[in-house]
């Protein structure tokens, strides 16, 4: 089978730091992926030149078969690529349900068709189920009224996942989602990933330092050190693996 994602040897550098040296990395459907290391690791960089906020030197990412190393970001998100960030995006003015409207008109708009003129807008009946469908689905739907920039960060961070689902991604690239929040907020967050890439069966690729959200979210997962995969396995062969533990994980995986 085609692997939703194929990176090879895909190489960054910033001046003359190499921050990506050979990458290689095959993502299957439905899979989910974390990438962890070290800090200044290259985790971030990796993650960006997949969404294509920044482009390789060298190497090649293809999705869905498709060479897209060099494509620009917007259409990535219009082939499939759904992302969420360090801090949420949200539109914090507007109330959670037009939030929701504007993702489901982006999509719409992605997908060809047309909208209303500017003057006299008003979202259509099938928009606004749509927008209250992805509500309900990350669990706010009883707050569809209520402006943005009130909700907790836990729940800023669901809004801002309803509104990548909203753009229909089969991939969702998820940029350390519980950074920042409670020790209850992320066990939230672990079970609201896990449900909603079961229900929509997405792929999901994700950063994150806290080891708890990685081992209990991930079918595999991939350490780089300084800009090297060393190592790429399942939980427990990560957990197992020596030379993980020396540069990343010491003594703190033997409590996980
Ligand atoms: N725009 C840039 N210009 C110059 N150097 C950069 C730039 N972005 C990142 N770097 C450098 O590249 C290296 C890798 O950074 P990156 O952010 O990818 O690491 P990371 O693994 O995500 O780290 P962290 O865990 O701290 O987020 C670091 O040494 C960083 O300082």
């Amino acid at each position: 089978m085609t692997p939703v994602l194929n990176v090879e040897n895909l190489y960054k550098s910033y001046g003359a730091i190499p921050v990506l040296k050979d990458v290689n990395l095959a993502v299957a459907d439905r899979e989910t992926l974390a990438i962890i290391g070290p800090n200044g690791a290259g985790k971030t960089t990796l993650f960006r030149t997949l969404t294509g906020e920044v482009l390789p030197e060298k190497g090649r990412i293809e999705a869905f078969g498709e060479d897209i190393t060099r494509m620009p970001a917007a259409r990535r998100v219009a082939r499939g690529f759904g992302r969420t960030f360090q801090v949420a995006r949200i539109f914090p003015d507007t109330t959670l349900l037009g939030n929701l409207v504007l993702a489901v008109e982006a999509r719409k708009r992605n997908a060809g068709e047309r909208l209303g003129g500017l003057f006299h807008y008003k979202p259509s009946a099938d928009t606004l189920a749509n927008a209250e469908q992805w509500l309900a689905a990350v669990g706010l739907g009883a707050r569809r009224d209520m402006e943005a920039r009130f909700l907790s960060h836990g729940d800023k961070k669901r809004l801002e996942m309803a509104l990548a689902l909203a753009l229909g991604p089969k991939v969702l690239m998820m940029d350390e989602p519980t950074a920042g929040m409670s020790p209850s907020d992320r066990v939230e967050m672990v079970a609201l990933v896990k449900q909603i890439r079961d229900r929509f069966g997405v792929t999901v690729l994700l950063t994150e330092h806290d080891m708890d959200v990685v081992f209990g979210l991930s079918n595999r997962i991939m350490v780089l050190n300084y800009g090297q995969v060393i190592a790429i396995g399942t939980g427990e062969e990560i957990r197992a693996n020596q030379a993980v533990r020396d540069v990343y994980l010491g003594h703190e995986v033997q409590h996980a």
